[in-house]
C-alpha cells in the first residue's frame, strides 16, 4: 500500500470506487474507503482531552464541542481482543442516534498534486500534543513498531463524503480512527459539510457494552474478497459475525448478487429496469440483515427517481418515505440529503 501497490480509487464525479476485485460503480455515499491519496493538510487541531484506560494513553475528542460530548459520552475507547483499541457503547443506542461528532485533525485532497512532504511540513508545525495524538493512532504499515505519518494517514484517512456529490477530501479524526471494521457494521459515518465535522450514527439498536464498528469497505462482496481487501489494505483478518459463519455460501451468493445489481443500477438506462433492481436490492439487504442503511438509501434514490420517470405514483411515495427513514439514520435530521427526502415526502402529502 505504502509503496504504491494499491490502486487509487476512481472518484469520478459521484459514483465510482476502485475495488480490489475490480472496478465497481458505487455512489459517493457508499465509498466507505480509506484509500491513500496525495495530501494537503487543511486543518489542524483544536483542544484536546486526554484520558487513561488500561494503562494506555487515549487522546479523545478534540474541538469546541469536546466538553459537551464528554458530558454526554455515549462511548469509550478500550482494548478489544485481537483488534487493538476499539470503541464500546457506554449506553444503549437506537438506530439514528448520534454517537459522536468530531472535527478532523488533518484533511487532505486526494486529487491534489501536493506531496507527502507538504503534509509532513504542516504536521511539523502542529503543537507537540497534537502530533503525539496523531502519532498514537494505528499504523497498519509500521515496521518493527516504527510508525510513519504516511502509514497513519493510510490506515485512518476517511472520505469526507457529501452524499451524491464528488469527494476528493479525506480526513483523519482521532476518535473515528479507533472504530474497528465489521462486515455488518452497526455504525456509519456521515460528513457534515456545514459544520465541517464527521458524525457517527448508530445504524441499529446497540446494547451497552457492544463494540461500535464501521465498515471500511463495500461489504457487498463474498467473504473471501472482503477478507483479501481488508488484509491488503489494513493488514488484518476479519472475524466479525458474518466472516465467522460456518455456512457462508448463501451470504456469499447474496452479496455477490448485490454487487452485480448495484453496478447495473448505474449502467442501466431503462427506468423500469432500475426500478426492478432497486426493489430486488432492498429485498437482498433485508435477507442479509444489513444494519447499515446507506445501501438501502442508494436503492431508494434510484427507486424514487425511476418511479418518478415512469409516473408510478404508487411507488414513488413509498420510496420517498423509506428514503427519509434511511437518511435520518445515516445522516441525521439536519443533513442536506435528509432535507431533500423530507421535501420529497412532503410533496407527496405524506
Ligand atoms: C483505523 S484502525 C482501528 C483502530 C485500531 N484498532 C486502533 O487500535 O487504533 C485500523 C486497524 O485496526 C485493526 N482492526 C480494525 N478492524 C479490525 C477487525 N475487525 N479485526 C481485527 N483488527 C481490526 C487493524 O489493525 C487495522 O489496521
Amino acid at each position: 500500500m505504502i509503496d504504491g501497490t494499491v490502486k487509487q480509487p476512481l472518484l469520478s464525479a459521484t459514483t465510482r470506487c476502485n475495488f480490489a476485485s475490480g472496478v465497481r460503480p458505487a455512489p459517493a455515499v457508499l465509498c466507505k474507503r480509506r484509500w491513500p491519496g496525495s495530501w494537503h493538510v487543511a486543518l489542524t487541531a483544536p483542544g484536546l482531552l486526554v484520558t487513561r484506560r488500561s494503562g494506555r494513553k487515549h487522546l479523545l475528542s478534540a474541538g469546541p464541542r469536546a466538553t459537551e460530548l464528554e458530558e454526554e459520552r455515549r462511548y469509550c475507547i478500550e482494548e478489544v481482543d485481537g483488534k487493538g483499541l476499539g470503541v464500546i457503547a457506554k449506553l444503549s443506542l437506537e438506530a439514528g442516534d448520534l454517537v459522536f461528532a468530531e472535527t478532523p485533525q488533518l484533511t487532505f485532497e486526494t486529487d491534489s498534486s501536493q506531496s507527502m512532504q507538504k503534509v509532513k511540513e504542516e504536521f511539523q508545525r502542529m503543537p507537540s500534543a497534537v502530533k503525539e495524538e496523531i502519532m498514537s493512532l494505528e499504523d497498519a504499515w509500521s515496521s518493527r513498531g516504527r510508525k510513519t505519518l504516511r502509514g497513519i494517514i493510510e490506515t485512518n484517512g476517511i472520505e469526507c463524503e457529501t452524499t451524491g456529490r464528488s469527494c476528493n477530501t479525506k480526513a483523519v479524526c482521532l476518535n473515528l480512527s479507533r472504530l474497528n471494521h465489521s462486515c455488518n457494521a452497526n455504525c456509519d459515518y456521515s460528513w457534515n459539510e456545514r459544520d465541517q465535522q464527521m458524525e457517527i450514527y448508530a445504524q441499529t439498536a446497540i446494547s451497552e457494552g457492544e463494540e461500535l464498528c464501521i465498515s471500511y469497505i463495500d461489504i457487498r462482496e463474498p467473504r473471501q474478497v472482503r477478507q483479501q481487501m481488508l488484509q491488503d489494505n489494513w493488514q488484518f483478518r476479519c472475524s466479525c459475525s458474518k466472516c465467522s459463519m460456518r455456512l457462508h455460501s448463501a451470504s456469499d451468493k447474496r452479496r455477490l448478487r448485490m454487487g452485480e445489481l448495484s453496478a447495473l443500477l448505474y449502467s442501466s438506462r431503462s427506468s423500469a429496469r432500475k426500478l426492478r433492481i432497486a426493489k430486488k436490492l432492498l429485498k437482498l439487504y433485508k435477507e442479509e440483515d444489513f444494519a447499515m442503511k446507506s445501501y438501502k438509501l442508494e436503492a431508494c434514490q434510484f427507486g424514487y427517481d425511476s418511479a418518478l420517470e415512469l409516473g408510478d405514483i404508487d411507488t414513488a411515495p413509498r420510496f420517498a418515505r423509506l428514503g427519509l427513514r434511511c437518511s435520518l439514520i445515516c445522516h441525521g435530521r439536519n443533513h442536506d440529503t435528509t432535507k431533500e427526502w423530507m421535501d420529497a415526502v412532503q410533496a407527496w402529502g405524506s
